[in-house]
């Protein structure tokens, strides 16, 4: 099988004598894919992705992402990777048909003029395109970040809290959005949420993070059903507090 992407044994370690932020993380994603990666406030999701992104160099393991080991060959991996996170702002005096022209340049999108129009209408930006990033509201902010994301068509793409801070009609409408672009284009999705809604909605698989290590795994479904549980909230609680349902003891 074909793997947009293949984490082996990652581990990350920020203060020497201190446990590591990712322990051992080892999966591998289909190409196609859309995985879940769940764990609780500092259980090491942040942390992975920017080993992803190449932002962190890991303390060991390996990264294979779109058939390039991110080591050796980064650039040919991130030229056909992208990502949004609402922690990382675009520059704020620049209009958002700024920023755009901006990522487009460095990612060399040929006819960039003519894929940010297609993203603006899209994404419904046409009315935003000359307003500074800086000024946007919440919502508007992430379709431009998704905008930014999708810029050179990314084969691979990496979502930290897509929907953080969104009113529920407009994070609905990125879910939407979401699935529809996946449905088009193939795109691998790895996507770190604490909305279990979500979750359960986009994704085919599901890594349960602990303390930087791989808890349980597996589909939204499955984990409901082998949790004895209602709804994937309900297993992430399970999880996070160390209860467990009778029925998957
Ligand atoms: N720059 C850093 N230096 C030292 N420790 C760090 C650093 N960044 C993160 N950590 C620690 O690494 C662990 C994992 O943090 P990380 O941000 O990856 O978690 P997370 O799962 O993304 O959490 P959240 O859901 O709160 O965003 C935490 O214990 C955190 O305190």
């Amino acid at each position: 099988m074909s793997h947009a992407l293949i984490v082996d044994n990652l581990v990350k370690t920020y203060v020497a004598g201190r446990p590591p932020a990712v322990d051992g993380l080892s999966f591998a994603m289909p190409r196609g894919a859309t995985y879940g990666l769940l764990g609780g406030n500092g259980a090491g999701k942040t942390t992975t992705i920017a080993m992803l992104l190449g932002l962190l160099v890991p303390s060991s393991g390996r990264i294979t992402a779109l058939g390039h080991d991110m080591e050796k060959d980064r650039f040919a991996a991130l030229a056909r990777m992208n990502f949004s996170s609402p922690y990382i702002a675009l520059p704020h005096r620049l209009s958002v048909s700024e920023n755009l022209r901006v990522y487009a340049h460095l990612y060399n999108v040929r006819q960039a003029e003519a894929r940010i129009a297609e993203l603006a209408r899209d994404l419904q930006l046409e009315e935003l395109l000359d307003r500074p990033a800086g000024e946007l509201s919440a919502g508007q902010k992430t379709r431009v970040a998704l905008a930014k994301a999708l810029i050179n068509r990314p084969e691979l793409l990496l979502l930290d809290e897509p929907t953080a801070s969104l009113d529920p009609d407009t994070g609905d409408w990125v879910r939407s959005w979401l699935e529809r672009y996946r449905a088009q284009t193939g795109c691998a999705i790895l996507l770190a949420s604490h909305n279990m809604g979500e979750v359960e909605r986009l994704c085919d698989h599901v890594l349960m993070l602990k303390q930087g290590r791989v808890v349980d795994e597996g589909s939204p479904g499955d984990l409901v059903e082998r949790f004895g549980r209602g709804d994937l909230e309900e297993v992430f609680l399970d999880i996070a507090r160390g209860t467990r349902a009778e029925a998957a003891q």
